[in-house]
């Protein structure tokens, strides 16, 4: 559905070059959930406007949806759906009515648009909404009618630039249902943008990471944790002697760069949580240090981030706050 060979996009900033995207290969078969996960200003939105043909490549190539980006764009626009950042959806007409123009636009006869209109209104569960102006709607109801705007054409492929930020939990959680629903129900490939980590780690069946213009890693969620991240042991001691001696100890047991301390807790990043946990405990009880506490975890999208930058995705969500 997707194939970019070497996508750069540079722009010009007053007399800087600013290198959005650095170089993008990317595979996307028919049919899959991928979310491109990254931090502010990695390049996430960038991309996907030249995969929508919204924004010619500096270089590179791309085909998606079996048309050139930049030989077809028609082509491309055609057969795909886009819902961006903003809101699609105007105030003129009432919700219905965006539908219906939406569907003309796509050069759809006037008895297509209603059929089509009517289809997503149910699909995305808007009915009840038909006759209100967009405006009037909650955060959520409007993102499930700016996803309904980009499926009146019927694409097989929907790209989603960040669908669900700004919206409360359960907005969220109610845009997630309806685009698995797409996905289960009529085999939608779609591409969405997000910076919520857990949602990228349970929703999507794979996980592209973006930073500053390349990939930097590209597989699923448990692929990506197990091979890049690892487990964590943390333990809490009773005073600063002890820490000092338990980060002695935890040293024959993890990677030196895998062992911090801060205050009275320490931490390990190992491999196998549940096998390092006890081995500790002995190792430290023959030291005669004396843990006060014990947990393991297994690790987060973030983590795997900060394996890969030595900085966290968490930062920059709180940066776009
Ligand atoms: N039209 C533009 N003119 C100049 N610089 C731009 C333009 N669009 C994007 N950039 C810059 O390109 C870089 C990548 O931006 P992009 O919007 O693709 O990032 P992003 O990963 O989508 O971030 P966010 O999560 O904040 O949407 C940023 O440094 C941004 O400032």
């Amino acid at each position: 559905m997707i194939h970019a060979r070497g996508l750069t996009r540079k722009f010009a900033v007053k007399r800087e070059t600013v290198d959005a995207v650095r170089g993008i290969d990317l595979d996307v078969e028919a049919g899959r959930l991928v979310a491109v996960l990254g931090p502010n200003g990695a390049g996430k939105s960038t991309t996907l406007r030249m995969l929508t043909t919204l924004l010619p490549p500096t270089s590179g190539t791309a085909t998606v949806a079996g048309r050139d980006i930049v030989a077809d764009p028609a082509g491309v626009r055609a057969r795909i759906g886009y819902v961006g950042q903003k809101n699609g959806a105007g105030e003129n007409f009432r919700v219905r009515d965006e539908l219906v123009t939406q569907g003309r636009c796509y050069g759809l006869t006037r008895a297509e648009a209603d059929r089509r209109a009517d289809e997503v209104l149910d699909r995305l569960e808007l009915r009840p909404l038909a006759a209100r102006r967009p405006g009037t709607l909650s955060g959520g109801q409007r993102r499930r009618l700016d996803i309904a705007l980009g499926l009146v054409h019927r694409p097989g492929l929907l790209f989603l630039d960040e669908p669900t930020t700004g919206l409360d939990p359960q907005s969220r959680a109610d845009v997630w249902e309806h685009i698995l629903r797409l996905r289960a129900e009529y085999g939608t490939t779609i591409l969405l943008t997000t910076h919520y980590l857990e949602e990228a780690d349970t929703m999507a069946e794979r996980v592209v990471v973006i930073d500053h213009g390349r990939i930097i890693a590209d597989g699923t969620a448990a692929r990506l944790k197990n091979d890049l991240a690892g487990d964590q042991v943390t333990i809490t001691v009773h005073d600063a002697a002890d820490t000092a001696r338990a980060v002695a100890v935890a040293g024959r047991i993890a990677a030196p760069d895998g062992v911090s301390a801060e205050g009275v807790t320490v931490r390990l990043r190992v491999p196998r949580a549940d096998a390092a946990l006890p081995e500790y405990l002995r190792a430290l009880e023959a030291a005669g240090v004396k843990a006060v506490t014990a947990e393991i975890s297994r690790p987060t999208l973030d983590d795997v981030f900060l394996a890969l930058t030595g900085r966290t995705l968490r930062e920059g969500e709180g940066a776009a706050a």
